[in-house]
């Protein structure tokens, strides 16, 4: 069994005692009252790089990375460093996530918020918009035949901006074909957990130039995130780096400055 496979038996799991305790009628009931989700599209397509900060408390790869007591805490330091979206890791058994951390960052900040999960049901969708995503992400690896059209097609019922993620050029053709505008190629591989960021040099510029490209993983410091933005990158998505940095203001500060310079 692949990482990947491990993780979505788990992310399963826990949907079915989620949907025992709370109804999709429920969700929908809730997402009737909510105020339209943010656009990320201006931002993203604003000149320079942007950056989605990520909420990551702990991965499969690496293990514990920060204790994050106050996750919307955090996310407003993001925002004041210059994010243009937080990214909300809410997979509770691999990363220590929860939609509860979505709904308290969204509260805080300005910015749009992504629900970065394992999403392979429509009911994670309602879910998403019920706890204040304004975007989601659909990978294209665990969304076999037309579950990702129909996704795709639920998020952006729901108002929701769908995030589009490959990582292999198989996988980006179904992701451009889907009409996505904000794709992503992810560095890691997510059977292997092997990070490799060069992945985004070849497959970025297979994205059609009126879409948004995003580049997520492997960023060590500010020179990975202007290394991206040289192959193309006008959105880089950084996780282990910022909530390992201990200043995430200046460094999400840094982060742009050095890819905009
Ligand atoms: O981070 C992992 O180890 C991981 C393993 C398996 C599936 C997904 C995983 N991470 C999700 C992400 O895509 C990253 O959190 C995100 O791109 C940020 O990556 P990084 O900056 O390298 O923390």
């Amino acid at each position: 069994m692949s990482v990947l496979d491990g993780i979505l038996e788990g992310v399963r799991e826990d949907l079915e005692e989620r949907k025992r305790s709370t109804s999709l009628a429920d969700l929908q009931a809730r997402v009737r009252d909510l105020p339209p989700t943010r656009d990320p599209l201006p931002a993203f397509r604003a000149p320079g790089v942007s950056i989605i900060a990520e909420v990551k408390r702990k991965s499969p790869s690496k293990g514990a990375l920060a204790d994050i007591t106050d996750p919307a805490a955090l996310a407003g330091q993001y925002e004041q460093g210059g994010a243009a979206a937080i990214s909300v890791l809410t997979e509770r058994r691999r990363f220590g996530g929860s939609l509860a951390d979505l709904e308290a960052v969204r509260a805080r900040v300005d910015v749009p918020v992504l629900r970065k999960d394992f999403i392979v049901e429509p009911y994670q969708l309602w879910e998403a918009r019920a706890f204040g995503a304004d975007l989601a992400l659909l990978m294209v690896v665990s969304l076999e035949g037309s579950l990702l059209d129909d996704l795709y097609g639920l998020a952006v019922e729901l108002g929701l901006t769908p995030l589009v993620e490959s990582h292999t050029a198989g996988e980006l053709e179904r992701a451009v074909a889907s009409d996505a505008q904000v794709l992503g190629i992810n560095a890691r591989d997510l059977t292997t957990l092997e990070v490799d960021r060069t992945v985004f040099k070849e497959l970025g510029p297979r994205i059609p130039a009126d879409r948004v490209r995003v580049a997520e993983s492997g960023v060590a410091g500010p020179g990975d995130v202007a290394e991206y933005r040289g192959w193309g990158a006008d959105v880089v998505l950084v996780g282990e780096a910022l909530v390992r940095s201990g200043d995430p203001v200046t460094s999400v500060r840094d982060f742009i400055q050095a890819a905009n310079a």
